[in-house]
């Protein structure tokens, strides 16, 4: 196969949150589609590089501080291509269309909206993903679950996964009811790790799909405008996850925890070679923390995801 064409972009977020989206000039490669602001490395550049020199060139800004936010390998009709995006928070200067582009700061709900080429669909569900993934761990009672909760909202937690295979399904629908009342209080968004046709009853964000689920499904279980998450744990749960749709994923164990002994770690290495080929965003699970954030975006993860550091 040909060498992929190495692009970098930015993910540039100005102080009220919102993203700038540049729009390609008619008659370019996917003319007339919204972008991220990049390109092509030259040659011997590396990705950061090439985004410092490319984000000077088309907006007349100057990068401070980046970090990696996804990686996607994406094969076009006519070419493949390797985007590294990045995250942006520190420039100095006030963009503009430098080669007569239209630009937009667009808040990351509205980027739905707007037409992109094919391969941004992962890098979209990227930029709309916070850092950290909770999971629910251990509890005696709907309240105990509820007051852990709300503990772990006010510390900033803005994803959560409803994990609670003990329960049976009414108790499960009454405390995902709960739980979602004081995600929405505190901007967060539920993930229901149940039956995807819980939705009709509890409007979580979305539904988590167990390895069993996932390997189950035929087609995309959730409608558009809802996530699909689902966990996975090798080469083959990710082409599954993939083909339905979904929207992130978890990949674990990392390394060895104590919720799930026994089950054979991944080991780095591992991780990162998996975290390559996916077409979606990857939290790092398995004995994992806040601490390891920094480490996980290098090797091109979303961020981590966890339930005993975080419940
Ligand atoms: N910059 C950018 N390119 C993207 C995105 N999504 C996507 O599929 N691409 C593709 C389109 C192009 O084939 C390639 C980027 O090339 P480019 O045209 O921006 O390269 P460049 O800025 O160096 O342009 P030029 O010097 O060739 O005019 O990657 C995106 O979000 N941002
Ligand atoms: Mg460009």
């Amino acid at each position: 196969m040909a060498q992929p064409l190495l692009v970098s972009a930015a993910a540039l977020f100005n102080e009220q949150g919102q993203v700038l989206i540049a729009k390609r000039p008619l008659g370019s490669d996917q003319g007339g589609l919204w972008e991220f602001p990049g390109g092509k490395l030259a040659p011997y550049e590396t990705g950061l590089q090439a985004l410092r020199r490319e984000i000077q060139e088309e907006l007349g800004v100057e990068i401070q501080g980046a970090r990696p936010l996804i990686k996607i390998h994406y094969t076009y009709p006519d070419k493949t291509v390797l985007l590294d995006v990045w995250r942006v928070q520190q420039f100095s200067g006030e963009p503009w269309g430098k080669e007569g582009q239209a630009i937009r700061w667009v808040s990351v709900r509205e980027l739905s909206q707007f037409e992109f080429p094919a391969a941004n669909r992962a890098i979209i569900r990227a930029v709309q993903l916070p850092e950290d993934y909770m999971i629910t761990g251990d509890f005696a009672d709907q309240s105990e679950a509820l007051l852990r909760l709300q503990a772990a909202l006010e510390r900033g937690v803005r994803l959560v996964q409803l994990r609670a295979h003990h329960l049976d399904a009414e108790a499960y629908r009454q405390l995902a009811q709960s739980a979602l009342e004081a995600c929405k209080k505190a901007g967060a968004s539920l993930m229901l790790n149940a039956d995807p046709a819980l939705l009709d009853q509890v409007d979580a964000a979305g539904i988590h799909l167990t390895g069993a689920r996932l390997m189950a499904a035929r087609k995309r279980p959730v409608p558009v405008g809802k996530w699909l998450g689902a966990s996975c744990h090798d080469a083959a749960s990710l082409q599954q996850a993939e083909r339905v749709g979904a929207d992130l994923v978890t990949l674990s164990p990392v390394q060895a925890t104590a919720s799930h002994p026994g089950q054979a770690a991944l080991g780095w290495q591992n991780f990162q070679n998996l975290v390559n080929g996916a077409l979606m965003p990857v939290y790092a699970l398995g004995g994992l923390g806040p601490e390891d954030k920094n480490r996980v975006f290098g090797l091109g993860a979303q961020g981590v995801a966890g339930i005993s550091r975080y419940w």
